[in-house]
Parts: C-alpha cells; sequence; structure tokens
C-alpha cells in the first residue's frame, strides 16, 4: 500500500513541476530577456505558453460576465490600471483607466497600431490597420471628410431617411424578422452608397454575409484549421476581395469609355487620388481600403442602432421622453418641409443622450491594439519596446466613479454631464479616432426619430441570453415584430 500512496504523491509532485514550468514559459520567453526592465513591468501573468490569457479572455466573454476578465485582474493584482497578459499571441499590456487609455492613443511619437497579425490578415495589409503613419495620414485625409465632413453629412441624409423609412415599412410587413440583420443590411446599403454608388441588391446581400463570416474570426483565436472561425474568416475575405475586384475592374472600364465629371464617389475618389510624389493607388491597395470602411461603416452602426432600439423598448419612460422630443420637432417643422434636416438632427438633445449612453453600455469597439514603439512610461509602469497595448474602453465605460451604477442603462446621466477626456471613448480618440462617428450618430438619429414616431418592437425572446463576441448581441439576433403604431396628429401633419 505504502508504495501506492508514494507514487500517486510523485505523481502529482510532477504535475506540480511541470505546471509550474509550462506557467513560467511566457515569463522566461519575454519578461526575463527585458533584464532590469522587468522589474517596471505592471503586474499580471502571461499565462500559458501559446493560449496565453486568451482561454480566460473567452471564457469570460462567452459567460454572461464578460466584465469577469478584467475583475480577476484586478482582484489578482489590484487597482493599477495596468496588467502585463499574454493574447492574441502577444506579450500585450491591457490598459483599463481613462487617462491611461488616453495617454496611449493620443501619443503618436510612442505608441503606432499594433492589431495582431491574424486581423491585419483578415482586414488586410493595405487597410489603416496595416499601412505607414504617412500612408495613413494621406489616405485618411482623403476618405475621412467625404464621410464626415457638413457637407458629406447634408449630402447623404435624404438617402439615409429614404431607406430608413422604406425598411421600416418593409419590416412591418414582413412579420417576424431578425431586427439585427435587417439594420446591418439597411447600414450596409448606406455605407455602400457612400463608396460605390450603390450595387446590385444580390451583390450587397452577398457581401454582408461575408462580412458577417469575416467579424466572427477577428476576436476569435487564429488557428487556419477547417472548422474554426478564423479559417471561415480567411475564407469569406477571399470571396470578398474577388467581388470588389470585380467591382473595381468594372469601374475602371467605365471610367475609359465616361470619365466621371460632377457626381463622384469614393471609389473614384480613391481611383483619382495621388500623393505629393505622384503615387497612385493599386486595385490591391483600394479593395483593402474598401474592404475596412465597408465593413467598419456598417457593423458598429447596425448593432449600436438594434441596442438602442431595445433599451428605449425596454424603458418606456425613455421611450416616452424620447418620443415626446421628436414629436416636437416636427410640430415646430416650417410649413412645406419635407423629412428632417441637420439641424433638427442637432436639436435632438434627448435623444443624443440615448445615443451616448447606448454606446457607452454597449461599448461596441471593446479594446483597440496599439504597440510601443520604445520603452515607454505610463502611470508609473513601463511598456516594453515591441509589446502590445490593449486599450480596454470597457471598463473605462463602466468605471463606477465616472458613471455611478455603471450598468444602469440610464440617459439622464449625462443630463449637463460632458465626461472629463478620456472617460468617454466609444469612437477611439487621437489620430486614430473614428473619421465615420458624425456618420454613425446621424444614421442611429434618424432610424430612432422615425422609429420612435410610428413604430415599435415586439421582441419574440426578450430574454435572450446575449453574446459579447464578436460583438455584444441578444443571441438570437434580435428576433421580432416591428409593428406599426396608430398614426399620431403629428404623423399627419409631417406628410
Ligand atoms: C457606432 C458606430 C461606430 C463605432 C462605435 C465606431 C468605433 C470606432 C473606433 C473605436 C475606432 C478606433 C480604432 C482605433 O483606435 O484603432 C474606429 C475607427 C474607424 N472607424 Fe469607426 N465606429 C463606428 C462607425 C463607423 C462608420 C459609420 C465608419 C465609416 C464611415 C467607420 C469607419 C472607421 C474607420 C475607417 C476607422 C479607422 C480609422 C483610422 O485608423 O484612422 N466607423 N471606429
Amino acid at each position: 500500500m505504502g508504495w501506492e500512496f508514494m507514487l500517486v504523491g510523485c505523481l502529482l509532485g510532477f504535475l506540480v513541476i511541470v505546471k509550474w514550468v509550462l506557467r513560467s514559459v511566457n515569463c522566461w520567453c519575454y519578461e526575463r530577456v527585458l533584464g532590469d526592465k522587468r522589474y517596471d513591468l505592471p503586474p499580471g501573468d502571461l499565462g500559458w505558453p501559446f493560449i496565453g490569457n486568451m482561454w480566460s479572455f473567452l471564457r469570460a466573454f462567452k459567460s454572461s460576465n464578460p466584465e469577469s476578465f478584467t475583475s480577476s485582474l484586478v482582484h489578482r493584482f489590484g487597482q493599477t490600471g495596468l496588467y502585463k497578459v499574454h493574447m492574441f499571441g502577444n506579450p500585450s499590456i491591457i490598459v483599463t483607466t481613462a487617462d491611461a487609455c488616453r495617454k496611449v492613443l493620443t501619443d503618436d511619437e510612442c505608441f503606432k497600431p499594433g492589431w495582431p497579425s491574424a486581423t491585419i490578415n483578415l482586414i488586410g495589409k493595405n487597410s489603416f490597420v496595416g499601412i505607414s503613419d504617412e500612408d495613413h495620414k494621406w489616405l485618411r485625409k482623403l476618405t475621412a471628410a467625404p464621410v464626415n465632413g457638413h457637407e458629406a453629412l447634408s449630402m447623404y441624409l435624404k438617402y439615409i431617411e429614404d431607406n430608413v423609412i422604406a425598411g421600416l415599412e418593409k419590416w412591418a410587413d414582413m412579420g417576424e424578422i431578425e431586427f439585427l440583420t435587417e439594420l446591418r443590411k439597411l447600414t450596409f446599403r448606406i455605407i455602400m452608397y457612400i463608396f460605390l454608388s450603390s450595387e446590385s441588391e444580390q451583390v450587397m446581400e452577398a457581401l454582408e454575409r461575408e462580412y458577417t463570416t469575416l467579424n466572427y474570426g477577428v476576436r476569435a483565436m487564429a488557428i487556419n484549421l477547417p472548422g474554426f472561425a478564423y479559417y471561415n474568416a480567411l475564407k469569406a475575405r477571399k470571396r470578398l476581395v474577388a467581388v470588389l475586384q470585380d467591382i473595381v475592374t468594372e469601374r475602371r472600364e467605365r471610367r475609359k469609355k465616361d470619365p466621371p465629371t460632377a457626381k463622384k464617389d469614393m471609389m473614384d475618389a480613391l481611383m483619382d487620388a495621388k500623393d505629393e510624389n505622384g503615387k497612385i493607388l493599386t486595385d490591391e491597395e483600394i479593395i483593402d481600403v474598401l474592404v475596412m470602411y465597408l465593413n467598419a461603416g456598417h457593423e458598429s452602426s447596425g448593432h449600436t442602432t438594434m441596442w438602442a432600439t431595445l433599451f428605449l423598448q425596454k424603458h418606456p419612460d425613455v421611450f416616452k421622453k424620447a418620443k415626446a422630443e421628436q414629436e416636437e420637432i416636427v410640430r415646430n417643422r416650417p410649413p412645406g418641409q419635407k423629412g428632417l434636416t441637420l439641424k433638427e438632427v442637432r436639436q435632438m438633445e434627448y435623444l443624443s443622450n440615448v445615443i451616448d449612453e447606448t454606446l457607452r453600455v454597449i461599448t461596441f469597439s471593446l479594446t483597440v491594439f496599439r504597440e510601443a514603439k520604445k520603452d515607454v512610461n505610463v502611470c508609473g509602469y513601463t511598456i516594453p519596446k515591441g509589446w502590445k497595448v490593449l486599450v480596454w474602453f470597457r471598463t473605462v465605460h463602466y468605471d463606477p466613479i465616472t458613471y455611478p451604477d455603471p450598468k444602469k442603462f440610464d440617459p439622464s446621466r449625462w443630463d449637463g454631464f460632458t465626461p472629463k477626456a478620456g472617460h468617454f471613448l466609444p469612437f477611439g480618440g487621437g489620430s486614430r479616432l473614428c473619421p465615420g462617428n458624425d456618420l454613425a450618430k446621424l444614421e442611429i438619429s434618424i432610424f430612432l426619430h422615425h422609429f420612435l414616431l410610428n413604430y415599435e418592437l415586439e421582441q419574440r425572446n426578450p430574454a435572450s441570453p446575449v453574446m459579447y463576441l464578436p460583438h455584444t448581441r441578444p443571441k438570437d439576433n434580435c428576433l421580432g415584430k416591428i409593428r406599426r403604431v396608430s398614426q399620431h396628429n403629428v404623423q399627419k401633419e409631417e406628410n
């Protein structure tokens, strides 16, 4: 009997040693090589070889409490705001406080984009996540103003409004729909219009579906084997590129026969672009910019619009107040005016609070990636050159000091409240601030204006579980019916 106990003891001892060795591998590989600098790293733990901390990240984000990922770091290592981890294949520092996030986002001397190579493979090496600072500045200038400027927004307003009205009409007749899926199609149609003037219904539907698959791969483990999300996403990217290549080729042919004159879309702007050295964009570069913009420009707005609608529906007091504001806007409209104006959208103060609160609670981009260009001191800790930095927006938006009772959806918290710099980052910050922020808010406002005045949402499964990856959404994609409400007097005036 005695030797059996000894054997079990030896086995247990051996397992403990193996565990210790495995848990130390990342530390030896990434921390020891830093020499004395390693003592200035923030606290944390680099997890297991290869998978690092991905297992705990995925476990938390596949549970009903994604906050458990960062709260376990706080629990284990204290409220330091910076933690060393190993995620998405790289030694990284997670930055969770507003001040540290702002410092990272605004310091281009010390930080550059640091998206994992797996993400760059999906979004494209010629997109904004893969190009040099110089090319980024040039392409951003070229593409941002036509998306977001006052002139651009006034130009797109009518197109957006016409499509919102038509969409709601159609959905009300369709019976049960996946509300999120339909909203994604709607926001995709809008961004396609801005970039490509439009495309056939079939091409649009096919492209949008590929984007859904692509996005599942962006936050997954980069395992390029059949059956894994990343493998499917790479295949989806291939199909997207093929469709966009056809569109680019067709446009080049058309421009040869019929050069564009007054009305140019973003595709024309990209084809005409020339930098100061006379460099023009290749098909491959144009396609990567398109892949990125078409994705960034519809997924986020579609999800946010759905959540804002759901929150309104679930908070009747908020719904009532928001609806009253929209009725007031229509009542004050000069006779003969058809449709919304930008001025009216800017008067929607309460609705703007509803949207900001939705952006905060949902935090569509839970994190963005940077890389330290040199050793940098942030809040007393060293971020070593070459390490990735995960700017963790979710913790900033759930900080109970800035946002008491942070999980509560409460638009009234925005009454007379302007968060300090860095405390509200739904669109990021610094030189990479989202160029579509005003367009997104415009789309959401127009949608909610018409929804509040004329419709309601009846969810099939109000208690549907919520998925947090790749983006926060109800598991059933918000299955339900859009119902017309009895036409209000205001509506008669509107017509
Ligand atoms: C609610 C809607 C949206 C949210 C929450 C959102 C969020 C963000 C965030 C957080 C970033 C920063 C990425 C970083 O720092 O690395 C970003 C960048 C970007 N967004 Fe948006 N976005 C939205 C809508 C849009 C729209 C409508 C467009 C297209 C017109 C767009 C195009 C882009 C592009 C191209 C970038 C990269 C900018 C750069 O690297 O210079 N986004 N977005």
